[in-house]
């Protein structure tokens, strides 16, 4: 495992220099006349120049040669085949429970990289008004040569399910397991190595950034905690390579650019415009320690927030290893109706509201308004359950993108993957009337 160095915080106005370029940050201005070392300077903004001071975010690179310099963008046609951005009307709208099996990583004998491997499951709202999301997963077997991704329409939330993701990025270099996850906002270009087949969950957002879920009476301190955000320190490789590739997607649309070097070429850098790294095992649960079943928002670990107050684009939900206490209570999650949509996956283990067929690297989706809630086993056991203090989910990382808009599935989610469990709705069918006067 390589032992890359990070910057703890969330949020923060980070300085990382390439510790082999000592002082080639400068000192007290952005845009020296010239830069330490005949560097460039080129700042990345991650929000409109007079955005408030608590959403403003931007950050200054001083690298070999500024990204201006690539030839053209030429579309980059069948490189993603299973990816899409905009235009949700693929598939007629579909309001079924659904459950997706494990999703197939490549075939033997067959390349596929981290953008090949890109595979949208369902999404909503508009990469060219800047509202809505899509969710990927990426089924990969191969490491990016000589080329760099970025995303103009989004932020990516990524969840690796299996294969650690060794990331550099134009801010220096991120290694990523299972059970840990990183944020990669708009534009910031980064490559993805593997060390061998993997797959992992994607949740783009296109309307702003993610944050941390305020506390209210929880008070400062709990659930993901600012200090345990890592962000890379700066790395640069001087590198010369015919026709490296720059791949852009714009506007749901894959594009290449091609230039004579590696983009990953930032010697020193500041700012709170960052990708970063955050371990799972980290949260700080909070739940109810006498009776009933909290709602899942008390574990949100990061949230996209809409115009709406507490209403959320998509929030990141995990559903931890945990001490369950509650006395006289249903315990696993109830019966309910949502008016937000839940998409689920499982990064290992098993879910404790469904005792079967929900696997890792699986997933499912519970549209907006569809009823879901516990399969006939798990409800007959919890029912009935002894209520003794009990560890629940040991060994299992389940989790949830939580989204106020309404989804659409892709053809590939419905149909091409051959995934979906048509038998799904049967784990409900044998719960019996209860009812007794
Ligand atoms: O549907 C699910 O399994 C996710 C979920 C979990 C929970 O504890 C409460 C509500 C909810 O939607
Ligand atoms: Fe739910």
């Amino acid at each position: 495992m390589p032992e890359y160095k990070y910057l703890s915080g969330f949020g923060s106005h980070f300085s990382s220099e390439d510790s082999r370029f000592p002082n080639s940050l400068p000192e007290g201005q952005n845009s020296p006349q010239k830069c330490p070392y005949g560097l460039y300077a080129e700042q990345l903004s991650g929000s409109a120049f007079t955005a408030p001071r608590t959403e403003n975010t931007r950050s200054w690179l001083y690298r070999i040669r500024p990204s201006v310099v690539h030839q053209p963008f030429q579309r980059f046609e069948g490189a993603a085949p299973f990816l899409r951005g905009t235009g949700w009307d693929e598939q007629h709208p579909n309001p079924n429970q659904m459950r997706w099996n494990p999703f197939d990583l490549p075939a033997d004998g067959t390349e596929v990289d981290f953008v090949g491997g890109l595979h949208t499951v369902c999404g909503a709202g508009d990469v060219r008004s800047r509202h809505g999301l899509a969710i990927h997963v990426y089924l990969a077997n191969s490491s990016m040569k000589n080329s760099a991704f970025y995303n103009s329409d989004g932020d990516f939330l990524i969840v690796p399910q299996q294969g650690p993701l060794d990331i550099t990025t134009e801010f220096g270099r991120l290694y990523v397991k299972p059970n840990e996850i990183c944020v990669i906002p708009q534009g910031i270009r980064f490559s993805v190595a593997l060390e061998g087949p993997s797959r992992g969950y994607i949740l783009e957002v296109y309307d702003g950034h993610f944050r941390l879920p305020d506390l209210g009476p929880i008070g400062a301190n709990g659930l993901a905690n600012p200090r345990d955000f890592l962000t890379p320190t700066a790395h640069c490789e001087d590198r010369s390579v015919e026709g490296y590739r720059v791949v852009s997607k714009f506007q749901g649309a894959l594009f290449v650019a091609r230039q004579g070097h590696s983009p990953f070429d930032v010697v020193a850098w500041h700012g709170n415009y960052v990708p970063y790294k955050y371990d799972l095992a980290r949260f700080m649960v909070i739940n109810s320690v006498s009776f009933d079943h909290c709602d899942p928002s008390i574990f949100t670990v990061l949230t996209c927030p809409s115009n709406r107050p507490g209403t959320a684009i998509a929030d990141f939900v995990i559903f931890p290893p945990r001490w369950s206490v509650q006395e006289h209570t249903f315990r696993p999650p109830y019966y309910h109706r949502n008016c937000m949509s839940e998409f689920m996956g499982l990064i290992f283990g098993r879910y404790e509201a469904k005792e079967g067929g929900f696997l890792p690297g699986g997933a499912s989706l519970h549209s907006m308004m569809t009823p879901h809630g516990p399969d006939h086993r798990c409800f007959e056991g919890a029912s009935n359950a002894e209520l003794k203090p009990e560890r629940i989910a040991d060994g299992t990382q389940a989790f949830m993108f939580e989204s106020s808009l309404s989804m659409a599935v892709t053809r590939w989610g419905e149909e091409t993957c051959q995934k979906l469990d048509a038998r799904y709705y049967e784990c409900w069918q044998a719960l019996e009337k209860h009812f007794h006067l």
